[in-house]
């Protein structure tokens, strides 16, 4: 299917009903010549049970619950944040790490609690300090997993992003969504939310997933 879905669709729907991340895909996907649609656009579409117990599994349940259903070709993105010194959590449970419905805020503040609790030292280099006096808190990784399924054949297309960065105990910037405010990048010296939409696609767990998505796509 690879060939004939980049050839096949100008639009290609993204099984999400996240804006910040129909924003990443609708920049990234315009430079292919694409347009983006999402859930977003299909606001009666019910929510999707999320309870694959890994990002790759849950990709493929909203790609395959999305694309049966509209009958077309599907992307989906499962991602999150594994926070080292907290043995990986909130992992697959990040969109609802505060509990169901948790609002960005509510999950930022509980990762902050969930720190500021544990013994700080060892590995998570606690007592790092930035030049504006914020805190690194623990190492971290955003980790991105993209499913595209074709509903004609029953076939997934599948890879997975990362990227590796810390838990800061201040917000840098106010771009992006989810857990960007509290994500700093020590290789480039600014916070995931500092960043435009096209310097975030350059780094994040999701461009990098994108990028392999559309090599294989050009294979
Ligand atoms: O680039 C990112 N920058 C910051 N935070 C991020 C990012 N990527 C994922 N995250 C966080 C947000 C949410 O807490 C969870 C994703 O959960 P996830 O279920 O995949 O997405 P979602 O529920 O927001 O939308 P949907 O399932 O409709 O695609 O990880
Ligand atoms: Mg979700």
């Amino acid at each position: 299917m690879a060939n004939s879905f980049l050839a096949a669709s100008d639009v290609v729907v993204v099984a999400t009903k996240n804006a910040g991340k129909v924003k990443e895909f609708a920049h990234a996907l315009s430079k292919l010549g694409k347009q983006t649609s999402s859930l977003l656009d299909h606001a009666d579409f019910p929510d999707i049970i999320e309870d694959g117990e890994t990002f790759a599994s849950n990709a493929r349940i909203k790609a395959k619950t999305a694309g049966d259903a509209l009958g077309v070709p599907v992307l989906a993105d499962d991602s999150g944040l594994r926070v080292h010194a907290l043995g990986g959590e909130p992992g697959v449970y990040s969109a609802r790490y505060a509990g169901e419905g948790a609002k960005d805020a509510d999950n930022n503040a509980k990762l902050l609690r969930e720190l500021s609790r544990l013994e700080t030292e060892g590995d998570n280099q606690a007592n790092e300090t930035l030049a504006d006096g914020s805190k690194l808190l623990s190492g971290a990784q955003f980790v991105c997993a993209l499913a595209l399924y074709d509903p004609a054949t029953g076939g997934f297309l599948e890879t997975e992003g990362t990227v590796d960065g810390w838990i800061t105990d201040k917000a840098h910037g106010s771009g992006g969504f989810g857990y960007d405010p509290l994500f700093w990048l020590t290789s480039l010296g600014r916070g995931m939310a500092e960043l435009s939409t096209e310097e975030k696609q350059r780094i994040s767990h999701r461009g990098d997933a994108l990028k392999k998505l559309i090599a294989l796509l050009e294979q």
